[in-house]
């Protein structure tokens, strides 16, 4: 297939105070998440100016992987589009069709498949196709890498600065938690966000050679009487505590960069568990540019345009699908009940 653009997909952020209400209210729309967790959430990214990494994040990647396809002779030019925040879908897509792009390839900034890392996306690229109207470039969305050597390689050795830095007598011991975004159980049972994350994982324990690990949640939004994914990081670590344990490594597996998600609800909040009972805390690194995770970018573009190139993939469960299938990651919000 012939590409003539690189689209990058994300999720956006608010970048100043005012910015940050509606922001969490384009998130949260059509989203069963009670008010008082919106305006919790708000505080979060107040304590830090009402700024989110994010969109700066998705700047350097941008940055990164221009030098990193230049230098591989690969002439796409890169165009950025997010669901929640400026720069918005539809004014990438725009763009695109002013500049004559035809079709474009599409990388995600979500890991793991679910409806908001998977089919959202997939949906926001057809209301923006529906908007711009004739002529909108056809976009195809490039497979998941929760299994690609290039995502474990790069959040293996992640893992490894983590553990040097616990003496060696104690490294051993050392409690492995891999932490991902928590979501309602109605949504993870439509998808394979649970089983892709335990792969990811024991992926990594394996490259480390460290057995001690668990997978645990992070930044649940449901009302109390919904279901969502656990246990939570907080409370694993505190438990962790209790039972006697010394050193503590937290890798936000589910998350590709340092997110307010991880700089509130890990480096704030879950440092602060680890401190109440006495853990060593050790916030392990997130993918952002890192070299290795850059280059597995270029290669998911490559074997894209070149159907000779081979799929790479390890354990398992083999490389994922390239287009989803109909029923890929649906999900049907349940409503609060009146009364
Ligand atoms: C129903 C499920 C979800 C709710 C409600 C929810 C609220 C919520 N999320 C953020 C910020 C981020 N979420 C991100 C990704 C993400 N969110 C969900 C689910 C819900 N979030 C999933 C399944 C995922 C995919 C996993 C992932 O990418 O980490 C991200 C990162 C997006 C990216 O990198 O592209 C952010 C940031 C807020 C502020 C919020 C509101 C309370
Ligand atoms: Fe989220
Ligand atoms: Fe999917």
């Amino acid at each position: 297939m012939k590409y003539d653009a690189l689209l990058v997909q994300s999720f956006g952020g608010p970048e100043g105070p005012d910015d940050v209400i509606p922001f969490l209210e384009n998130v949260l729309r059509g989203k069963n998440v009670p008010r008082e967790r919106l305006l919790e959430v708000a505080e979060h990214y107040q304590h830090f100016g009402g700024v989110s990494p994010i969109n700066q994040q998705n700047r350097d990647l941008i940055a990164a992987l221009r030098v990193e396809l230049a230098a591989h002779g690969i002439d796409l030019p890169i165009y950025w589009g997010n669901r929640n925040w400026a720069p918005y879908l539809v004014d990438a897509m725009t763009q695109m069709k002013n500049d004559g792009v035809e079709s474009a390839l599409v990388f995600v900034t979500s890991v793991f498949s679910s409806y908001s890392g998977c089919r959202q996306y997939r949906e926001d690229l057809t209301k923006a196709q529906v908007e711009v109207g004739d002529q909108a470039p056809r976009c195809d969305k490039i497979r998941t890498y929760y299994n690609h050597p290039g995502f474990i390689e790069t959040m293996s050795s992640c893992v490894r600065e983590s553990l040097d830095q616990i003496p060696s007598e104690r490294r051993q011991r050392a409690e492995l938690i891999f932490t991902a975004h928590s979501i309602p159980l109605g949504m993870s049972d439509n998808c394979n966000y649970v089983k892709q994350l335990q792969e990811s994982c024991r992926l990594v324990s394996e490259a480390t050679q460290h057995a001690n690990w668990r997978l645990v949640y992070q930044s649940r939004s449901g009302p109390p009487t919904q279901p969502w994914l656990e246990p939570d990081v907080c409370d694993v670590i505190r438990d962790l505590g209790a039972s006697g344990a010394t050193d503590v490594i937290v890798s936000p597996i589910g998350f590709v960069s340092d997110h307010m998600e991880v700089l509130f609800d890990l480096d704030t909040e879950a440092k602060e568990a680890a401190a109440e009972v006495g853990l060593n805390f050790i916030r392990s690194g997130t993918a952002g540019v890192r070299p290795r995770f850059i280059e597995m970018i270029r290669q998911l573009i490559e074997e894209r345009l070149d159907p000779d190139m081979p799929k790479q993939a390890l354990g398992p469960l083999g490389p994922s699908h390239d287009f989803c299938p109909v029923d890929c990651c649906l999900y049907t919000p349940q409503r609060p009940r009146p009364g």
